[in-house]
């Protein structure tokens, strides 16, 4: 069952057309992230989904609802974390997460028990020293957590986090990394996350969907994306104390040939498949000097799920 449906969604700020028909849809559970240069659109696909912004066109669904329309039921069974939050300063991180977790209590189901337990919620995140500090008195890193916590306390159905990381320690990213992971796993919550640490993508999300050009131009597990852009591995190898590399897309026949060629005379030889970053910035690069892809990566769109 898709729990996010987006279809020919188009958004127009003033003269300039940020989307252009950007079509996916989300299964329930699913981990997706949503990538993009700067500006191509991802916090507003965002904010339109969590019905913050309306567009210019297109259909767009979320939980069956379009979000426009969402009443606060709907609004309960989301979890929303934005770029940037400096609010409530002089709350007390335990009094605001418990605070917040009251309005979701109406909203509690035989499935979903609401809100989540705030302590649980800060050992979670990792702020349980800092459960009785002032919220203006918080670094930026543990800000961030914190809002990942508020995103948290309704135990939504889908959680929307735009950047989520930013500002995170290896400790608190890797310590957010396994947070979503249970929540998936676990709760079955649907996650749409947008992020420009692309190692944090491939390795959190099932799927990915880069944004480029005001539209979706791959959709894909990484290893899917690699495979649909030429050369997906690099071959580097030495004869005869010279140096070689070459991208290709065929490794292992590759390597044979040139075993036939070489033999004993190859040494240090190196296959290394294509990485998220080097397909992200491929796909990125052809589209800014070509204004779209090639054909052999173009119409991902067909095969959007
Ligand atoms: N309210 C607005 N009014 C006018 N233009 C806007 C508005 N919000 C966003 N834009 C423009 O729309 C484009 C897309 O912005 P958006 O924030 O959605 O991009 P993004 O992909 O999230 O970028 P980043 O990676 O930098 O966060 C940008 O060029 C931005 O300047």
């Amino acid at each position: 069952m898709h729990v996010i449906e987006v279809h020919q969604l188009k958004m127009r700020y003033g003269r300039v057309d940020v989307l252009k028909g950007v079509n996916f849809n989300v299964r329930r559970g699913e981990v997706l992230a949503l990538l993009g240069p700067n500006g191509a659109g991802k916090t507003t696909t965002i904010e339109i989904l969590e019905g913050f912004r309306i567009p210019s066109g297109g259909e767009v669904n979320v939980l069956g609802v379009s979000p426009k329309e969402g009443d606060e039921s709907w609004r309960a069974q989301l979890g929303v974390v934005m770029q940037s939050w400096r609010d409530h300063p002089k709350w007390k991180v335990h009094e605001l997460l418990e605070h917040l977790g009251r309005y979701y209590e109406p909203y509690a189901t035989t499935n979903r028990s609401r809100p989540m337990d705030a302590g649980e919620l800060m050992e979670k995140v990792g702020l349980q020293e800092q459960s009785n500090q002032k919220v203006s008195s918080l670094s930026g890193g543990q800000r961030r957590r914190l809002d990942v916590a508020i995103g948290l306390i309704g135990n939504p159905e889908i959680l929307f986090l735009d950047e989520p990381t930013t500002g995170f320690d290896p400790q608190a990213r890797r310590d957010f990394h396994e947070v979503i992971r249970r929540l998936s796993v676990f709760e079955d919550t649907t996650i749409l996350l947008t992020t420009h640490d692309l190692h944090e993508a491939e390795k959190l999300s099932d799927r990915i969907l880069i944004l480029a050009d005001g539209r979706i131009v791959a959709n894909g597990s990484a290893e899917q994306l690699a495979e649909q852009v030429a050369g997906a591995s690099d071959v580097r190898w030495m004869v005869n104390n010279e140096r070689f590399r070459q991208e290709v897309t065929d490794a292992p026949s590759f390597v044979q040939k040139l075993f036939e060629e070489h033999g004993d005379a190859i040494t240090d030889l190196e296959v290394r498949k294509a990485s998220l970053e080097d397909t992200y910035i491929k796909m990125v690069q052809q589209i800014k000097s070509n204004g779209s892809l090639d054909d052999t990566l173009a119409n991902f769109e067909e095969g959007a799920e």
